[in-house]
């Protein structure tokens, strides 16, 4: 299985929401990381065919994505922000109502919602209206919908949008069992969220990818830039002003302040930089400041 994305462009008028994206995706799961306006959804509109792309190339297992489209579409999951509910449904309509639009064999359908059901743990609410789920029983419901049919390519757009800590621990531990023989394209702004269970990392900014690659990849790039400092009050305030300051522990004996500088700072023992750490670096002019 491969999908091969080739200067994939995107222009609004004069604005580039992609700006020539190469990317070649195999089996695994992809941690797709931006701030908001990145240009995420826009790719991943493109890869579902929602939108035209302006220009380049999509193949996927060495064919142009418009020549198999139906093939590839057949086998896609997709989840997007924002999706609407049947409110009226229960659980279980809702899941029949996809297996039909996934043209789910009759004969297959019970079994597929049950299955569904079971793996986002809303079996035993099935016969609920969604509108008396919680914001997180109607995400899982949704990935549940988006899981039918054991789909080869998933693409969840913020998957764990609205959910409180647990929750997303719940989605994360769901997306980790499947299997491995899929592309997951997973986008966020959540760090934590793809930190855990993703095989490589894109980062996307202004519609141009500006680092990809495994967690050791990205690490090994951004060496001695990060330092777990223990300060006063005074010193804390002034790494405030001129550092990027990811974290502050207040401790007794003072402060320790995480800093990722431009700098080496000789004088100190540099630690790992987290995945944390080097999204803030590269977004540092699209985040607050501690
Ligand atoms: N239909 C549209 N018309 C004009 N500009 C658009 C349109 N859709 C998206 N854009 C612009 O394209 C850029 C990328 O948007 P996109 O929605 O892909 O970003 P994103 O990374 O998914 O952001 P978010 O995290 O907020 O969902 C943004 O600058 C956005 O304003």
């Amino acid at each position: 299985m491969i999908l091969e994305i080739k200067e994939l462009t995107k222009r609004y008028h004069e604005k580039s929401a992609l700006d020539h994206i190469n990317l070649t995706l195999k089996e695994g799961v992809y941690g797709l990381l931006g701030p908001n306006g990145a240009g995420k959804s826009t790719l991943m509109n493109i890869l579902v065919g929602n939108i035209e792309k302006t220009s380049g190339e999509i193949l996927w297992n060495g064919k142009p994505l418009k020549e198999c489209r139906a093939q590839f579409n057949h086998g896609l999951g997709y989840m997007p922000q924002n999706q609407p509910l049947y409110e009226d449904f229960t659980g279980y309509d809702f899941m029949g109502y996809f297996a039909a639009l996934k043209e789910i064999p009759r004969d297959q359908i019970t079994n597929e919602i049950e299955r569904g059901l079971k793996q986002v743990f809303l079996w035993p609410e099935r016969n609920q209206r969604i509108k008396e789920y919680s914001g997180g029983m109607k995400q899982r419901l949704l990935l549940a919908a988006t899981l039918l049919k054991d789909p080869e390519v998933i693409i969840l757009d913020e998957p764990t949008a609205g959910l409180d800590p647990m929750q997303r621990v719940q989605v994360r531990k769901i997306l980790a069992q499947l299997s491995k023989a899929k592309i997951i394209i997973y986008a966020t702004h959540v760090i934590s969220d793809v930190e855990l269970i993703a095989n490589e990392f894109i980062f996307l900014k202004q519609g141009k990818i500006i680092q990809r690659g495994t967690m050791n990849e990205l690490t090994e790039l951004f060496p001695n830039h990060v330092y777990e400092i223990t300060c006063d009050e005074e010193t804390c305030e002034k790494l405030k002003r001129e550092c990027c300051v990811t974290r502050i522990q207040k401790k007794n004996e003072g402060y320790t302040v995480r800093v990722i500088t431009k700098e080496i700072w000789k004088d100190y023992k540099s630690i790992s930089p987290s995945l944390e750490d080097l999204y803030l670096n590269d977004f540092e002019d699209e985040q607050l400041w501690i």
